[in-house]
């Protein structure tokens, strides 16, 4: 295709005062007829079998004759064949049988699918055949008259004929763009594609919505979708969002089994839903939105039961995709680690695999050094965004793992338990270790590779240059553990020096490391983005955490203490309550809690966390620390405050 110039007919090629016969009524012939008529040219006749035809050519043409197809070809100079693509050949040859086409007549249609060819009898006649086809929907009103001012017209036509059938869109305020006979089909597919199933999508969003029981689902779509397309169209793939470029599959499992637990009516929406989120999917792999790993875990969530996916579906077509096992190669393979491998070829990962898994996960490259990590870094191209643990990994650290993961290429999951950040008589011995299990929940969840650095090759010497945090650590849990967060930036500056990833992802349970790691970011120039990640908690509102483990059943039931008191805390905010409310409503939880020995309870700003006054309105964040039986743990919550009431 090409744009042609504005005038590219140049003077002389306009076609002059024209009488226009429109074979066909519909929404399109009425309105382009409309158009032309509006620039000058005379319409001399329209065909319209059906009352609605009629109607539209009494609204948009009023005056002109209705008639019969051979009479409006007699009259016309401009024929504009405006019926559906299907009779459009037929129509042609008819009338080139009964020798009514005449030499020197514009035949023109407006088919998105057909070029000339299907105008050849006519041309045979000596008629001037011509192809247009604008992209674009309309009403059958006329609001779609403005609709043609900038609108793209694929124009078609032999190269001498070609400058009449440009000039004619150009004159009703159209964008001719020349488009060759035989990338009509595909055109007008792509077009059909986008525009018409948008509708059935948008209907099918707004059936489900109101399934879900909601009065007015086109109004609540409507800002979320105009979005969504804007996106689409400016930045393309880049602006998806959602559960599967987030390699969320169990979201998706769980979206399928609503689905397909609506009643008849809504059967088609399940099957449309599982055939765009594998386009999805295999869509996000090519684009190196979504790793292979998590891409052959949508795929089976996909085909799992699924009628239409049998052999050669979506594992073939997911290892088609460049998806599956297979080896991947690092730059300097060879060192092979007792956990993972550093190897060229990334076997299938250990352990059973969970429900919805793969059964064949990659396996991470683990590194243990800085110069198999400077090798494994160089085989992974592309943005990499960073996760660093101490191990003993849950659910809450993959939480932050798939945030990671729609944020880059590549993913880097660091696990150190760094001895810089524990006090004496804190348990650094204790802290739970498993790097097989660590990296076998990571091969789940598409991640590339794994540092896991021993003492020494983390501090070949003690670090002689110390990073002081600044005010921010000296309270809360600065003041508990005093040098812990002096420990926690030294490490975390060490690694994103050796990863240099372009995003780093870290939680908000531990909000004030949080906040530290950002400041440290901007203090130092460290050019990578800090994202946090909200707070995963059990169902029954415990925050995950490595150290839930140490808790006996009776500790496990007493640690809910914490969470119930930030929410009582928040509850109290939300409903007007002021500091001192907050705090109350969180203390009188924790202070009927057996076995719950508090270390602090606070209500501070979230930047300084310095302890925020009554009179203090907007976010504060609530945060605990207590010990239950030995163990201690930490928990937080925002509390929107209001202001004292009036
Ligand atoms: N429940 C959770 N929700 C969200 N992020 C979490 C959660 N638990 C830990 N994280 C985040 O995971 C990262 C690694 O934390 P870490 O390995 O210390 O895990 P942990 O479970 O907090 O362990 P512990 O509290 O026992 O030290 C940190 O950024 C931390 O904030
Ligand atoms: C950030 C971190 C991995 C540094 O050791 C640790 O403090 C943690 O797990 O939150
Ligand atoms: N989750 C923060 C690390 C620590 O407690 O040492």
């Amino acid at each position: 295709m090409s744009f042609p110039p504005t005038d590219p007919a140049g003077p002389g090629a306009r076609p002059g005062r024209l009488g226009v016969g429109v074979v066909g009524a519909g929404r399109v012939g009425a309105v382009l007829a409309s158009a032309l008529r509006g620039v000058g040219h005379a319409v001399v006749g329209a065909t319209a079998v059906s009352a609605e035809s009629r109607d539209r050519v009494d609204a948009l043409l009023p005056g002109v004759p209705v008639l019969g197809i051979e009479e409006v070809v007699e009259r016309a100079e401009l024929v504009l064949l405006t019926v559906p693509d299907d009779v459009l050949a037929e129509l042609v040859r008819g009338l080139a049988d009964l020798g009514r086409w005449q030499p020197g007549q514009l035949v023109v249609h407006t088919s998105g699918r057909y070029g000339t060819e299907v105008l050849a009898p006519a041309r045979a006649a000596g008629a001037i055949t011509l192809a247009i086809h604008p992209a674009m929907t309309f009403t059958g009103t006329s609001l779609d008259i403005s609709r043609l001012t900038g609108c793209p017209f694929a124009v078609t036509a032999a190269a001498p004929v070609l400058p009449i059938a440009q000039a004619l869109v150009v004159e009703i305020g159209g964008e001719p763009v020349v488009l060759a006979e035989e990338d009509r089909p595909v055109y007008h597919a792509a077009l059909a594609h986008g525009a018409n199933h948008l509708v059935t999508l948008v209907a099918q969003a707004e059936r489900t919505l109101a399934a879900a029981g909601l009065t007015e689902p086109g109004a609540y779509l409507a800002p979320l979708l105009s979005a969504a397309l804007d996106g689409a169209v400016r930045s393309g793939e880049q602006s998806l969002t959602g559960p599967v470029v987030r390699g969320d599959a169990g979201t998706v499992e769980a979206h399928l089994a609503a689905l397909g637990g609506l009643g008849e009516e809504l059967t088609d929406v399940v099957d449309t839903y599982r055939h765009l989120a594998r386009a999805t999917t295999r869509r996000a792999l090519t684009t190196g939105r979504l790793a292979e790993a998590p891409a052959a875990r949508l795929l089976d969530v996909l085909a799992a039961g699924d009628s239409e996916s049998g052999p050669g579906g979506p594992a073939a077509a997911a290892s088609a995709a460049g998806a599956g096992a297979g080896p991947r190669t690092t730059a300097e393979p060879g060192t092979t680690a007792s956990a993972g491998t550093t190897a060229e070829a990334r076997p299938p990962a250990a352990g059973a695999p969970a429900v919805g898994a793969p059964a064949t996960p990659l396996e991470p490259v683990v590194v243990r050094s800085r110069t198999e990590l400077r090798a494994a870094l160089a085989a992974l191209p592309g943005t990499r965004a960073l996760v660093m643990t101490m191990g003993a990994l849950h659910d809450g650290h993959l939480a932050l793992v798939r945030e990671a993961r729609a944020r880059a290429s590549h993913v880097v999951v660091s696990i150190y338990v760094n001895p810089l950040q524990f006090g004496p008589g804190e348990d650094f011995e204790a802290y739970p270790r498993d790097l097989d299990a660590d990296v076998a929940l990571l091969a789940r969840e598409g991640v590339d590779l794994v540092l896991a650095p021993s003492d020494e090759e983390a501090y070949p010497a003690e670090p002689l240059v110390r990073i002081d945090p600044g005010p921010v650590a000296g309270v809360l849990e600065g003041r508990t553990r005093p040098g812990h967060f002096a420990g926690v930036l030294q490490i975390v500056a060490k690694v994103l020096n050796l990863v240099r990833p372009d995003v780093a992802v870290f939680g908000e349970k531990d909000a004030q490391q949080l906040a530290l790691v950002r400041t440290l970011v901007r203090d130092l120039d460290l050019g990578v983005e800090i994202v946090g990640v909200p707070i995963r908690r059990e169902e029954d509102g415990l925050a995950m955490s490595s150290r839930n483990a140490y808790l006996s059943a009776q500790e496990r039931r007493r640690a809910l203490a914490l969470s119930r008191a930030l929410a009582a805390g928040r509850d109290a905010g939300a409903a007007g309550g002021g500091a001192a409310d907050v705090l109350r409503a969180a203390e009188a939880v924790l202070g009927s809690a057996e076995g719950v020995e508090v270390d602090y309870l606070a209500l501070v700003d979230p930047d300084t966390f310095l302890p925020l006054d009554e009179g203090a309105v907007g976010a504060g964040l609530l945060a605990v620390a207590a010990r239950v039986g030995t163990t201690r743990l930490i928990d937080n919550m925002t509390v929107d405050l209001r202001g004292p009431r009036p």
